[in-house]
């Protein structure tokens, strides 16, 4: 093992990216293709947006080994396709018993959390709210907010992201949709089937 030099970076709130990150990458409403429940909705919003940014995460990455860690800022403007409330695409990691934090920034959102078995948890993150995704949960971000959600996250450098289990289930078992109170619910996900049980045992195996 050969040493690293300290690396420093600084979170711009305002602009919500990592000042020094190594890596950007952005989504537009395109990409996020077949996520809501509400296909005409989806197109109307697309049309609206084009390609304009709807989430970007600035990241420093070290390299990618099993003892680095992945520090970085996501930044996701708020809005609704339909009744849902705007996501990120969502993952379980590729090694799944790898972890992540996330740290509130500025924003209003909850991190959607589903385990392979299909159990679901919803956590609210705010300015200086510290969130602990343990190894396993599927997570997803949602901006339940008026203004930008900007997180800070920290992940091990070798986790990976498989989003693959997401889609071949029908999404995520929970939606979250505005409440008509101007508040947030979870509601079900009309399409999403369970995981078998031998595919549940194969991942928490690993
Ligand atoms: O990868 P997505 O599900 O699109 O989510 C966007 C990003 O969310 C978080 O910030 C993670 O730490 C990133 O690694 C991830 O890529
Ligand atoms: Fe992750």
């Amino acid at each position: 093992m050969s040493m690293r030099e300290p690396g420093l970076c600084v979170v711009d709130i305002e602009k919500g990216e990592l000042r020094g990150a190594t890596n950007r990458y952005t989504k537009t409403m395109a990409d996020l293709a077949g996520l809501y429940e509400d296909e005409a909705a989806y197109q109307a919003v697309l049309a609206e947006l084009g390609d304009k940014v709807v989430y970007e995460v600035t990241d420093y990455k070290p390299s990618a080994d099993a003892g680095d860690m992945i520090i970085g800022v996501t930044r996701m403007i708020p809005g609704k396709v339909g009744r849902e409330y705007f996501l990120t695409r969502g993952h379980i990691h590729a090694n799944p018993n790898r972890p992540e934090m996330y740290y509130g920034e500025s924003g209003h959102g909850i991190m959607l959390l589903e385990s392979p078995a299909g159990e679901i948890r919803t956590v609210e993150i705010g300015p200086r709210s510290l969130c602990y995704v343990p190894p396993y949960w599927i997570h997803r971000s949602v901006n339940v907010g008026t203004t930008d959600l900007v997180m800070t996250f920290a992940y091990p450098a070798d986790s990976g992201q498989d989003y693959d289990i997401i889609a071949k289930a029908g999404g995520m078992r929970s939606r979250i949709v505005d409440d008509g109170k101007g508040g947030w619910a979870a509601v079900d996900n009309d399409g999403y089937q369970f995981r078998p049980k031998d595919l549940v045992e194969a991942i928490m195996a690993r």
